[in-house]
């Protein structure tokens, strides 16, 4: 049925039968594909005959729906004229695992962060007013994403706006992991109280249809009314927003799910429709382990196994297991997460020591400033957080750690680039944004014992600290030179000469030393810096070795605008030494999806492109040796 599929209008031929087979054949597709390539699976699955709906009933060259994350629009990417790219999903040059502007005019609102959806459906539904346009907007939002505070903004904003918009809820009980907090028990409770699934009109229908209360309580109880309606009226939490409250309905009955949509098209105002939905369905091993298969690496169908499995231990999980480490020697290790606690490897730290383990949702801001608060009580609170993901959390990191300078340790876990999740998910700009916040000590290991060692440094510190690290595996050095971690102190790696020096910053060490070797066959002899601390910066050893080299070279997984190559220069510009500093770091760009070694081919970030330049400079007929004062 699926070939016969080429653009959303057909759809509308199709009869409610071969609908079923539709939603089948994508499902099949969806396993399939994502099995090859990798990607998000199981919340696609679960939203297979919601988009098909959506798009029966929608025109999406006109209306316009916005998808929250935009992790689960791969059924729409296939019905909006992308099936024939679908196996390049996530791929360098690839389509995207998000939705996309620049991809398809059926992509109106690029997403990737969550719960954005309703702040950006309210802004296009405002400005269509504006211009006295017709187009419907629609925002899909998941359980997991309504937890995050721009959503409830959005809402505030929405519910007063009287705007005509319609938000979906997508309520699977799942974030990535279970869905957390006071949300998710009132959203459970709509679906598992039988009269608020079976009664889906206002106060007044519902009150007469309950006997024993019936319609003398309207009459006569006023008040009365307004507290029944919030025991039995689903929804009242969003009814009292402003919203027009729907459902809940079954997320799986498309032709139940297209006569509400038509009938939400009719209703004046913003709409909240509440459709459940089951994560992962269709492949059972999905439904069993919808967090398992909400991102996932090529994998064996039958087995649900990954193709390769990599046994090597990870960054997330050498944090997890040392946080663990940390909080059975001190009462006062705390670990909080927003909605990750699998991808920053604190499952072993929640099993161990639920109480003080803090999962809340998908909150950057509120985990920081929550931190705050603990810190401010004497606890050690460790914040573990993907990059990506503290953008949003800026203000809390100045405003509510630093400036009280309190003990919060910020592991930053997916730090510099993290591949198939492109632009959206690279941690690209950490060390910029951080660096200049007054009271933030900033690290970076080398590998995955540096890791352990600056973590353990950190609880003993007294102020803020961040250690920023990549996604993967963590790196083991032969013969790394095991020396302690000492506030603001780098540590050299390799001697071998005084023409370049190399300053490389967390795992791009293992790449410097190959460097070192590779420069050292050409007959150019350097120093490779492994700059420990960031911040602070180890200014007596910079200052000594620039006067030591002919030329500097900076190795960085970070912008380099704001970058530390940037932060040396400006130094030794402080200092008046005039020595160029050559930044190797990611350009001034948002830089696309792809497996992390293309992309670091793609920025003359890869083993090969940094010994060429090196060498190329070194080979240079202008290169002359700057005199240093
Ligand atoms: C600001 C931010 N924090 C964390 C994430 C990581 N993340 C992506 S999807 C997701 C869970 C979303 O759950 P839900 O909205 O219910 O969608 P579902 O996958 O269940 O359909 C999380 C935590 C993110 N994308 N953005
Ligand atoms: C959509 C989203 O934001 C997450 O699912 C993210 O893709 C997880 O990334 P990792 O695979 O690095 O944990
Ligand atoms: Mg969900």
């Amino acid at each position: 049925m699926l070939e016969q599929i080429n653009s959303p209008d057909d759809l509308k031929k199709l009869k409610n039968n071969e609908i079923k087979i539709l939603a089948e054949d994508i499902r099949r597709f969806l396993v399939d594909s994502v099995s090859k390539t990798g990607g998000h699976l199981a919340s696609n699955l679960g939203v297979v005959e919601l988009t098909l709906a959506l798009h029966t009933v929608f025109n999406t060259l006109e209306d316009k729906i916005v998808w929250d994350v935009g992790h689960q629009s791969y059924v729409h990417k296939i019905l909006t004229d992308r099936k024939p790219q679908f196996h390049t999903i996530r791929q360098y040059k690839g389509i995207s695992g998000f939705p996309k502007r620049y991809e398809s005019p059926h992509d109106h609102f690029d997403t990737g962060h969550s719960s954005t959806s309703i702040s950006a459906a309210l802004g296009l539904a405002s400005a269509r007013d504006l211009n006295k346009d017709k187009y419907a907007v629609v925002a899909v939002i998941g359980d997991g994403a309504l937890t995050g505070g721009m959503a409830f903004e959005a809402l505030n904003h929405a519910g007063q706006s009287k705007k005509n918009l319609i938000v979906i809820l997508n309520d699977n009980e799942m974030s990535i992991s279970e869905n957390v907090g006071g949300l998710s028990n009132y959203l459970n409770k709509i679906r598992t109280n039988t009269v608020y699934s079976k009664v889906k009109g206002d106060v007044e229908n519902l009150i007469t249809s309950i006997p024993a209360i019936g319609k003398t309580v309207i009459k006569t109880a006023g008040k009365a009314k307004d507290c029944i309606k919030y025991l039995f009226v689903p929804g009242a939490l969003f009814e009292e927003l402003g919203f027009k409250y729907i459902g809940p309905i079954d997320g799986h009955n498309y032709s139940e799910i297209c006569k509400v949509l038509k009938s939400c098209k009719n209703i004046p105002g913003p709409i909240l429709l509440h459709v459940m939905t089951q994560k992962g369905k269709g492949y059972a091993l999905a439904e069993k382990f919808p967090d398992k298969f909400h991102g996932v690496n090529p994998f064996k169908i039958e087995t649900g196994k990954p193709i390769s499995s990599n046994k090597n231990i990870t960054y997330s999980e050498v944090a997890g297991n040392t946080l663990v480490a940390c909080a059975e020697k001190d009462k006062r290790v705390v670990a909080i997460t927003a909605a990750m606690p699998g991808g920053t490897g604190l499952s072993p730290f929640a099993k161990r020591f639920p109480e003080r383990f803090f999962d809340v949702g998908i909150a950057e801001q509120h985990a920081v400033t929550f931190a705050a608060g603990m810190a401010v009580s004497g606890y050690k609170p460790c914040f573990a957080v993907y990059s990506t993901f503290l953008q949003r959390a800026y203000d809390q990191v100045v405003h509510d750690v630093c400036l009280q300078n309190l003990p919060v340790i910020f592991l930053i876990d997916r730090a510099g680039l993290v591949g198939n999740d492109g632009e959206t998910h690279h941690g690209s700009f950490d060390i910029s944004f951080l660096s200049p916040v007054p009271n933030l000590t900033i690290m970076s290991p080398k590998n995955g014992w540096e890791l352990e060692k600056m973590i353990e440094f950190a609880m003993q510190h007294h102020g803020p600290v961040a250690i920023r690290y990549p996604r993967g595996s963590a790196i083991t050095m032969e013969n790394s030179i095991k020396n302690p971690i000492a506030l603001g102190k780098s540590e050299i790696l390799y001697e071998g000469g005084n023409d370049a020096f190399i300053i490389a910053v967390g795992h791009m060490n293992a790449y410097a030393l190959k460097i070192c070797e590779e420069l050292k066959e050409k007959s150019i002899g350097s120093t490779l810096c492994n700059f420990r601390f960031i911040k602070p910066m180890d200014e007596t050893m910079l200052i000594k070795q620039v006067k030591n080299h002919k030329k500097v070279y900076v190795i960085e997984d970070n912008a380099k605008i704001g970058g530390v190559g940037s932060q040396i220069q400006a130094l030794l510009n402080n200092y008046r030494i005039l020595k160029e500093v050559n930044t190797i770091g990611l350009p001034d760009a948002f830089i696309e999806h792809g497996d992390v070694n293309t992309l670091y081919q793609l920025y003359g970030l890869s083993i090969e492109e940094i010994v060429n330049r090196i060498t190329e400079d070194f080979a240079s007929k202008n290169f002359k040796n700057i005199r240093i004062r």
